[in-house]
């Protein structure tokens, strides 16, 4: 079949489904959740959709993608998984990544190895070594470690992890620019560098740059005042590869940003494959243009969610399987609990932990853990407060916040209340009488039995469970 045909056969099919959809929620639940969905990418066994927000990627996914799986294997008869990531909304959808995600269609395959570009093909050593050396002026250097043998995935991260495998493995540039976004210390720099190593490995004709937007300012501004501009533009724009890292630092700067801009748009433009990372999606970065924001926002835009108890929890199993010291499960598990800020600081507490049991001669315990890192065990106490988890509980089961202090019993309020009471519990560091004050001034024994009403619920009703980890979830970012 013709690409052509597959995107249009696909889409109308989605059509279909998401008319059935419309006609079983009704007219408010399909405009507010269902109609902003788009058709990304998909084939027989996969298909990726996107929604704009996080927000409702979680609940699209919590509260209807078992039924789009179900009515999309009726539509063409085949078990199909289905995923949903979140797309900038200034971001037309991709075109020509509408046809399978995992594999390019044959004929694009084909094409490639008919026509190599002969010049990279057959590399003149004069010519090698003079790009080499462009390439080390500029490129920042790669941290060995940061591969992908060594990233940890989980849900927080998987749709970045994807999206950067896929970049590293791709003959023909699959999305562009590929934009990973996330908070400090989640991940960002490793997955551009495992992108670097790999593709440098399989083609180590390929000039493959990596730096800092800082370092990229800086070079910019040495350019402008040694007034070599021009081969400051050559030396970017005859990239393959171009990976700028925390580009929210040309936020407010413009004459850097009218360079980037052009380097990037050239590139792009060339088919050449540009990756950039931020702390923001491209449309919260600050102090950039507009039409920057929406260029960035072009491609796939994958952002890193914060870690989950799960992804810490293997991380830290397999940072330790690495180290000449043993580290007791009871420790790995308490730090995966206390250190909850993000992946650098999670390794950091190892390290430190590490380093005293080294330095005194002792074993790793509980107790030495707790006392080497008291400070960051500290700084890591999550500061959501009870009053947020009160009013974000009562506004999602549609109750009163004053019904979280007051006295009545039946149901409708008393299971909120009782979830708010658990999230008091594991999200906050406030003791189970201190919570109870704060519950119009209730024993501690009545928030105990909240917690283990609540945990009992979750491990029978699968529904509840989700709708709590949502709730949890909405209420940690
Ligand atoms: N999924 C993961 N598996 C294993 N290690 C990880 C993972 N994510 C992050 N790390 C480690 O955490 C540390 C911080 O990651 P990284 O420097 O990539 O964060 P970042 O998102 O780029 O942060 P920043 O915003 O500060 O630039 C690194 O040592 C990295 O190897």
């Amino acid at each position: 079949m013709a690409q052509s045909e597959v995107i249009l056969s696909f889409q109308q099919q989605w059509d279909r489904v998401l008319g059935r959809l419309r006609t079983e929620v009704g007219e408010a639940a399909y405009r507010s959740w269902l109609k902003p969905l788009s058709l990304l990418s998909g084939d027989e066994s996969f298909i990726r959709m996107a929604v704009p927000t996080r927000f409702m990627r979680d609940w699209v996914a919590s509260n209807y993608q078992d039924r789009i799986q179900a009515l999309w294997l009726e539509e063409i008869g085949t078990p199909t998984d289905v995923e949903i990531v979140v797309l900038s909304p200034s971001r037309p959808v991709p075109k020509p990544a509408l046809v399978d995600v995992k594999d390019e269609p044959e004929v694009v395959r084909t094409q490639e190895k008919e026509a190599p570009v002969v010049k990279r093909a057959s590399p003149l050593p004069v010519e090698t070594v003079a790009q080499e050396q462009d390439v080390q002026q500029i490129t920042g250097s790669l941290d060995p470690r940061f591969t992908f043998e060594n990233f940890v995935v989980g849900k927080p991260n998987e749709l970045a992890y994807a999206a950067a495998q896929r970049v590293a493995d791709a003959e023909a540039v699959p999305f562009n620019p590929l934009f990973l976004y996330g908070g400090v210390g989640l991940g960002k720099t490793h997955l551009m560098h495992a992108i670097a190593h790999q593709i440098r490995k399989a083609h180590p004709e390929k000039k493959v740059i990596y730096l800092s937007a800082e370092k990229f300012m800086y070079q910019f501004v040495r350019a402008l005042r040694t007034k070599d501009t021009m081969s400051f533009k050559e030396q970017f724009r005859s990239v393959d590869v171009l990976m700028i890292d925390d580009v929210q630092f040309i936020g407010g700067r413009e004459a850097t940003q009218e360079e980037f801009f052009h380097t990037f748009n050239a590139l792009v433009d060339q088919n050449r494959q540009v990756i950039i990372s931020a702390d923001k999606s491209p449309s919260d970065l600050e102090g950039v243009e507009e039409r920057m924001k929406s260029r960035l926002g072009w491609g796939l835009v994958a952002d890193i969610h914060p870690t989950t108890y799960e992804l810490r929890l293997g991380i830290l199993e397999s940072k330790a399987e690495q180290l000449d010291v043993e580290i007791p499960q009871k420790v790995v598990e308490f730090l995966a609990h206390k250190i909850t800020s993000n992946i650098r600081e999670l390794e950091g507490a190892l390290n430190r932990i590490v380093a005293h049991a080294t330095l005194v001669g002792r074993s790793v315990t509980l107790e030495t853990t707790q006392e080497v890192l008291h400070d960051l065990l500290r700084a890591n106490d999550r500061r959501v407060t009870i009053e947020e988890i009160q009013k974000k509980v009562a506004e999602h089961f549609n109750v009163r916040v004053s019904d979280m202090h007051s006295a009545r019993r039946a149901r409708a309020v008393a299971r909120p209340r009782q979830i708010a009471m658990y999230l008091s519990k594991q999200l906050t560091s406030r003791s189970l009488p201190e919570i109870g004050r704060k519950f119009g001034g209730r024993d501690h024994t009545t928030v105990m039995h909240a917690v283990k009403k609540v945990d009992e619920l979750k491990s029978s009703d699968l529904e509840f469970a989700e709708d709590i980890e949502l709730l949890s979830r909405m209420l940690e970012n």
